[in-house]
């Protein structure tokens, strides 16, 4: 069995890489997911300055998952542009970067900086941070969204791609679907973010669990498996010449066999790193191998996108 991708002009021995915000903000949480036996690495979705983020506590897990509202705590994009200029790409896995600028400007900004430097890195495009009091998520502004890629794309002269929320709804799968068409720079869509703005109920202490926006925050882990898989399938369809990164609800092999089953290239995990820390990407590829060898799949091309509908 040969897990081996390669996409958009990098190679990978494995399709699965740390999803952004987990284990990803320190050069030491990347230097440990470096050895690890993840295929790639993404950065901590970087602002343009510095951020603590929301007060704590701000993570919680649960049986089935986790809940977030960190606030997008960061060391500032030029911690993350220093790391990646200081990376030995030539030699080490693939390097991503995420960015999620707190305004239009703050985006073009580090995009500018980051199409300077012309770093052998794909840059992932953060329309979907949930966090942030006050602010709505772009993502689900089909207008902002369209002006803010037609503005990087001028800054950002590569590929790149978009982390998108979840959408419940086919005429919003299609509408965002047009945006992103409209868009050629876009090499691929990273679906899904957490499930925005979801309340965990301590029963015993008849209490919120997080402390920002009074308990609210994003939604990942085994809450999420079916609308990730949904994301990922609706995306793949509606953008054949893009490629779709599945993030949302992995734990084992099955399920990052589903999102590639779903259309996936490769995929992304989340919660169950930030539970098990990066030992758990070395379980995950093997049982990956497990099951392919079980259904007699050699490749990932063998069975990727080829869900059978009844
Ligand atoms: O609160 C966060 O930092 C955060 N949390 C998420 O669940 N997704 C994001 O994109 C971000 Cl930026």
């Amino acid at each position: 069995v040969d897990l081996a991708v390669a996409w958009l002009g990098i190679q990978m021995d494995n399709p699965l890489i740390n999803a952004s915000g987990v284990m990803c903000r320190t050069v030491e949480e990347l230097e440990a997911l470096r050895h690890s036996a993840a295929g790639a690495l993404i950065t901590k979705s970087c602002t343009l300055e510095p951020r603590k983020g929301n007060p704590e506590p701000r993570y919680a897990s649960t049986a089935l998952g986790s809940i977030n509202s960190m606030g997008l705590p960061n060391a500032g994009y030029r911690y993350y542009l220093d790391y990646a200029r200081r990376y030995d790409h030539e030699h080490g896995k693939p390097l991503l970067m995420s960015v999620s600028g707190m305004s239009l400007e703050d985006n073009l900004e580090m995009m500018a900086a980051f199409d300077e430097a012309a770093l052998p890195v794909l840059v992932e495009l953060n329309l979907s941070c949930p966090n942030l009091p006050g602010k709505p998520q772009i993502g689900y502004d089909f207008e902002a969204s369209a002006r803010l890629l037609a503005e990087v794309s001028k800054v950002y002269r590569r590929p790149f791609g978009v982390k998108l929320p979840p959408y419940f709804d086919p005429v919003h799968f299609g509408e965002m679907a047009d945006v992103l068409d409209g868009c050629p720079s876009i090499g691929f869509v990273t679906c899904i973010n957490s499930i925005g703005n979801g309340l965990v109920i301590d029963l015993e202490r008849e209490s919120v669990v997080i402390r920002p926006k009074d308990g609210l925050g994003g939604i990942g882990g085994d809450y999420v498996l079916p609308t990730a898989l949904a994301n990922v399938r609706e995306f793949a369809r509606r953008l054949p010449g893009r490629h779709v990164i599945g993030c949302g609800g992995i734990r084992s092999g099955r399920e990052a066999f589903m999102h590639i089953l779903a259309g996936a290239t490769v995929v992304q995990v989340g919660t169950c790193l930030y539970e098990e820390g990066p030992a758990c990407l070395a379980r995950i590829r093997d049982e990956l191998v497990y099951l392919m060898q079980d259904k007699g799949y050699r490749t990932l091309t063998d069975f990727r996108g080829r869900l059978r509908t009844l």
